[in-house]
């Protein structure tokens, strides 16, 4: 078991009183599964991704990343174990201007002090497993949105995390490079066996993913696969 949330509830303050974004929620994800969450805008899905990174504390429940329950850490623990392993991929790729493809994943790792050059063949290689190889000397602007997409989803690979957090990246792209990074997320997931959760808007993905989970009013059932 890669991802545990167990009965988990979260709520922020709201006038006099609190409101509830996450009630109760339990989700297991395991390694090799792409699990995709779905839900009404407002229903708790950035909120569930937020706590499944450790950005946030719920008020009750269990977080278990890898086998760790990250209860017990303080935020240094914290810190670390995202480092160490979860990957997380935002809506917008935020890539570096003046920095290639092949740097953008780099400088991940130099930050945690590995080898210069086991550095540089792991970014390549997994340049090339997101299909860039080719584009490695490139900049941001020398990229379309959809390569931008996959170098930050290859960025997030740097550190081989347990945990993959994808916040619906297909937002800014149309519907066919939307479908391409959602095939990829999908290889990635079994081909390296992290336990992947998906957000997103587009339920016509979810076809491709293994699982889909529901959030309404901060809470989650299982929907049968489509
Ligand atoms: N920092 C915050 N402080 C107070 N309330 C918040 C905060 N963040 C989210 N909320 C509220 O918690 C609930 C869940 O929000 P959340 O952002 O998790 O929903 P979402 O499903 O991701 O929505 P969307 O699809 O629009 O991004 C909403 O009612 C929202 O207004």
């Amino acid at each position: 078991m890669s991802l545990l949330l167990d009965d988990v509830t979260l709520t922020y303050p709201d006038g006099d009183g609190r409101l509830t974004a996450l009630d109760a929620v339990t989700l297991e994800v395991p390694a090799g599964v792409l699990t995709a969450v779905v839900g009404p805008s407002g229903s708790g899905k950035s909120s569930l991704l937020a706590v499944a990174a450790t950005l946030v504390t719920p008020d009750r429940g269990r977080v278990v990343v890898a086998g760790t329950d990250t209860g017990s850490l303080d935020q240094a623990g914290r810190a670390a174990l995202r480092r160490e392993k979860i990957g997380i991929v935002f809506q917008q790729p935020n890539l570096l201007a003046s920095l290639t493809a092949v740097e953008q994943l780099q400088v991940m790792a130099h930050l945690s002090g590995a080898q210069p050059k086991a550095v540089r063949e792991r970014a390549m290689a997994l340049l090339d497993a997101v299909g860039l190889a080719g584009q490695a000397g490139r900049r941001p602007h020398q990229l379309s949105g959809g390569q931008r997409q996959r170098i930050n989803i290859a960025r997030a690979l740097m550190n081989e995390p347990a945990v993959l957090l994808v916040d619906e990246p297909t937002s800014a792209l149309d519907h066919e490079r939307g479908a391409a990074v959602v095939e990829l997320l999908a290889t990635l997931t079994e081909e390296r066996g992290t336990a992947t959760v998906l957000v997103t808007h587009d339920r016509t993905h979810l076809a491709r993913t293994d699982r889909t989970v529901v959030v309404q009013d901060g809470r989650v059932s299982e929907q049968a696969l489509a």
